[in-house]
């Protein structure tokens, strides 16, 4: 692989006690591509994320994410509020994280707290209505609508965000971390409980990020239609270590992560992968 990297993780390695869930990992995310990080239970993955993500400061190894006007960031240097701020990566959960209390356009608001906080002069500002905090609230509620419309609930922007389908509320959490501008989108299983229908819808949505947008995203994911379908480069793990890397082409030819990732039944293994191509 080779190209412009965005993200470029060097022998990274997370050991819990006794357990290496993470051993020696090394691989690269390309500027606005979709890179799947794919491997069976227990590989390794959501610790990655929580790497990169600065929720685990790992034990070793370099994590590097390059911005687009060259200014490179160290990510195992800093902790979760400074990587989402600083080297603009947002992540959603295997589980839904949104405030199921508040509206689907407020749970988009509170996305742009940051933002917001620092127009309104840490409150002051936007305690008196000064035009500025005006301008930066009409914003904020701009780029919310604009996300809606893009996932197709801006008819639902008032309700209680709880009150969504499942495939909608795993929508409007990826629209949620959008709304921060993200320079690396991290999406941990984001087709987890969807249908065939809303995980068609969730492709969609991906592709047209990459398209538009020109996200780069990361992509853990087990439901293979998505990940074959979208994915322009696949890292497989097992074991905390990285087994295999490579078109989805590649991945899906590639006997040790048929056996690996699948188990041992190979024959089961290969009719799985090819119900995802
Ligand atoms: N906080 C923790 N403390 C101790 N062990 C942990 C912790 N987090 C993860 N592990 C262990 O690290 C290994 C890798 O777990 P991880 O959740 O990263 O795998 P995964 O590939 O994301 O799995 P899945 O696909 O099931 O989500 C597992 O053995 C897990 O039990």
């Amino acid at each position: 692989m080779s190209g412009d990297q965005i993200l470029s993780v060097d022998s990274l390695s997370m050991r819990f006690g006794g357990i290496v869930a993470v051993n020696e990992l090394s691989f690269n995310a390309e500027r606005r591509k979709i890179t799947a990080l794919i491997g069976p239970n227990g590989a390794g993955k959501t610790t990655v994320f929580n790497c990169i993500t600065g929720f685990y400061k790992p034990t070793s190894g370099a994590m590097r994410l390059a911005h687009d006007n060259g200014h490179a960031i160290q990510l195992e240097q800093l902790n979760d509020f400074r990587i989402s701020k600083l080297a603009k990566v947002a992540r959603t959960f295997q589980n839904i994280r949104l405030f199921p209390g508040m509206t689907v356009l407020e749970n988009l608001m509170v996305a742009q707290h940051n933002a917001l906080m620092r127009a309104s002069g840490l409150t002051f500002l936007g305690l008196i209505g000064a035009p500025s905090w005006r301008k930066a609230e009409e914003a904020a509620i701009d780029l919310a609508r604009t996300w809606l419309d893009r996932i197709g609930l801006l008819d639902r922007a008032d309700d209680a965000a709880g009150n969504l389908p499942y495939g909608d509320q795993r929508r409007l959490e990826i629209a949620r971390a959008m709304c921060t501008q993200p320079a690396l989108l991290c999406l941990d299983e984001p087709a987890a409980g969807l249908n065939a229908r809303e995980s068609a819808a969730l492709s969609e949505l991906l592709l047209s990020i990459r398209a538009n947008q020109g996200t780069s995203i990361l992509l853990i994911e087990h439901d293979m239609s998505v990940v074959m379908e979208i994915s322009d480069h696949i890292v497989v793990m097992d074991h905390g270590l990285k087994i295999a890397e490579g078109t989805p082409r590649e991945i899906r030819d590639d006997p040790k992560v048929i056996a690996a990732y699948l188990g041992t039944d190979e024959e089961e293994a290969i009719a799985v992968m090819e119900s995802g191509t």
